[in-house]
């Protein structure tokens, strides 16, 4: 029997434990070398089989631009099937936007998988991906579905087994655009040298501590960016730091968060009341993969 509907599809978030730019394409992209890790703040979707081909967007919590990413990503895997099914989609929105935790792309990523499966396609995670580069520069690591090293400007995904982590998360109330941060003289100066790894022999567990050590040293390359564009980042920062003894920022901002240790329990609890009023704060832990990682082969 055919499926109508597909509903419950989480879209988690992401966060950056380090994020280091490395260089420049000839198109204005930037090269970067970071560690993205999924963690349990997550949007929901509900999608609806429409037989007349008409792609629709309902928001259940605030409201998103009218084209946005989910629509976005319907629109290009209907044109790239050929199909002529539609879908009504339902989000309910959790994470914040603007804030350098993927949301938008890690709703998109879900659309992808779940009209694969709605829409009878049954095409291998691999074409999906084709698809989500296009979309935006971190879609493919949520179609991918698991922590991973990733390089480039975001296609080339090495997989890794995290250890589960508590990352105590807080996202002032300031929007930040992505290209802004980019194109700030202030992160043009912070270029990092790139991950040197011996050889292509190398194993996981090179890798691993490679990583470690970019986590524990490293940074994000995009901050010194975004606390001269924004105060609140870096107050967020400081809140953090006062916390938790450390705090960094995810991608290209606003959210920041700090390790929070690898207990059974976090080592601090958030003090959520100390914080201004509409700024929004979570405790997540680190996803071992993606709810939806065996939804394509
Ligand atoms: C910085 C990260 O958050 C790390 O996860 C992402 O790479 C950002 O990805 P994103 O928000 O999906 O970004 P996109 O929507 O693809 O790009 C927005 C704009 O940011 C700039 N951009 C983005 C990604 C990148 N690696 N280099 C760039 O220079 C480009 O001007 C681009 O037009
Ligand atoms: N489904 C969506 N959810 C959130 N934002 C969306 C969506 N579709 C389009 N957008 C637009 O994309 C912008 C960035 O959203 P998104 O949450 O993907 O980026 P971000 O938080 O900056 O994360 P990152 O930079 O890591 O991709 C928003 O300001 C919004 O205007």
């Amino acid at each position: 029997m055919s499926l109508t509907s597909l509903t419950d599809l989480p879209a988690p978030a992401k966060l950056n434990l380090f994020l280091h730019v490395v260089g420049k394409r000839a198109d204005g992209y930037h090269l970067l070398e970071s560690l993205f890790v999924l963690i349990d703040w997550a949007d929901t979707l509900h999608l609806e089989l429409r037989t007349d081909g008409q792609l629709h967007r309902h928001d259940l919590g605030p409201a998103l631009p009218a084209d946005d990413l989910c629509l976005r990503a319907a629109r290009a895997l209907q044109a790239a099937s050929g199909t002529t099914l539609g879908v009504d989609i339902s989000i309910d929105k959790q994470v914040p936007w603007g804030a350098g935790m993927g949301g938008g792309s890690s709703d998109a990523a879900t659309v992808l998988l779940g009209l694969n499966r709605l829409w009878g396609l049954n095409w291998p995670r691999s074409r999906l991906l084709a698809i989500g580069e296009k979309l935006g520069a971190d879609v493919p690591f949520f179609v991918g579905g698991r922590n991973a090293y990733v390089q480039g400007i975001g296609e080339i995904l090495t997989p890794v087994s995290w250890p589960r982590q508590w990352l105590a998360v807080v996202k002032p109330p300031v929007a930040i655009a992505t290209k802004e941060i980019f194109s700030s003289p202030l992160m043009t100066t912070r270029k990092s040298d790139a991950i040197v790894m011996d050889s292509v022999a190398d194993t996981a567990l090179e890798l691993q501590k490679l990583l470690n050590k970019q986590c524990s040293e490293g940074g994000n390359d995009l901050q010194a960016a975004a606390e001269a564009l924004s105060a609140e980042v870096q107050q967020a920062r400081h809140w953090l730091v006062q916390a938790f003894g450390n705090g960094r920022m995810t991608g290209s901002g606003s959210a920041v968060f700090a390790d929070a240790g690898t207990g059974d329990q976090p080592v601090a609890a958030l003090p959520e009341g100390n914080l201004p009023a509409g700024w929004a704060s979570k405790m997540c832990r680190t996803l071992d993969h993606h709810p939806l990682v065996g939804w394509a082969s």
